[in-house]
């Protein structure tokens, strides 16, 4: 059964930096934020989790295999190299949103995001050792079908955004309500879920719907291990599977 550990990143008091002491250059923000991102993803990624952007000043990251000291050298590092310092959440569930809403009431019980002086909370529980095993996380690596025929050859840049942003809409809804899911768009076509134990006829049902509102095609391959880097490749195969012989769905294990 999944476990899957997640961590809710949350850049302390960054609302009232961004316009203090007035409002600071967008572009000097867009770099941060975006630096910001590339150090945590390699930080976590290097301990085989995954970050993913969301908002920039609250990141969504799949942490099984990271303990607290990782999480506690996380903060070190970013606060002594950035002028913002991060409050991290964590918790553990075999429903990844209700992982996600344990680790972010962690952070929120210890104040507001724009509280001066609520920096560099960690808080909430990591897996034991002993507790992991290979099931504990479902990854699901989503992409839509010849995105480059459809829609990068033949509209313009913006209007093949719209297009994949619509699917990406519509799955990330469906699979948060139907399933308690955390899908994330990670660029080009490609959306990585998070999932809980799904079936095959679970995605079959979530690429009908996504189809049946938007029209947007997709395929999947899903895979499962004890962290995120491996069932995410396990996923990353099963997709090129999918590339092989034109199925929609294939599960990797
Ligand atoms: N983040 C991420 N992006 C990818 C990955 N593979 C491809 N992409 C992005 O997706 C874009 C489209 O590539 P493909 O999905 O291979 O192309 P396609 O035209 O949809 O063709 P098919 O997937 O074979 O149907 C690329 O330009 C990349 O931006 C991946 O594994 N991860």
């Amino acid at each position: 059964m999944t476990n899957t550990q997640v961590t809710l990143v949350q850049i302390d008091n960054y609302g009232p930096w961004t316009v203090t002491p007035e409002p600071r250059r967008e572009a000097d923000l867009q770099t941060l934020q975006s630096r910001l991102y590339a150090d945590i993803s390699q930080f976590v990624g290097a301990r085989d989790g995954y970050v993913f952007f969301t908002r920039f000043d609250n990141m969504i990251a799949v942490t099984n295999g990271l303990g607290v000291d990782d999480h506690a050298l996380l903060q070190e590092s970013i606060g002594n190299r950035y002028p913002v310092t991060l409050s991290l959440g964590v918790a553990t569930d075999p429903s990844p949103v209700t992982a996600l809403s344990n680790a972010t009431a962690s952070i929120q019980e210890a104040g507001s995001a724009q509280d001066n002086d609520r920096r560099e909370i960690l808080d909430g529980d990591v897996l034991a050792e002993g507790d992991r095993t290979d099931d504990d996380v479902q990854i699901a690596h989503f992409d839509v079908n010849d995105a480059t025929g459809e829609y990068t050859d033949e509209l313009n840049a913006f209007d093949s955004f719209i297009e994949i942003e619509q699917g990406y809409a519509e799955l990330m809804r469906y699979m948060r309500t139907a399933h308690g899911s955390l899908s994330f768009f990670v660029g080009g076509d490609n959306i990585i879920a998070v999932c809980p134990d799904l079936e095959a006829t679970d995605y079959h049902d979530a690429i009908a719907h996504v189809e049946e509102t938007v029209d947007v095609a997709l395929k999947v391959g899903v895979g499962r291990a004890r962290n995120a880097q491996v069932a995410g490749m396990a996923a990353k195969h099963a997709l090129e599977v999918c590339r092989e012989d034109g199925s929609r769905v294939e599960l990797e294990w």
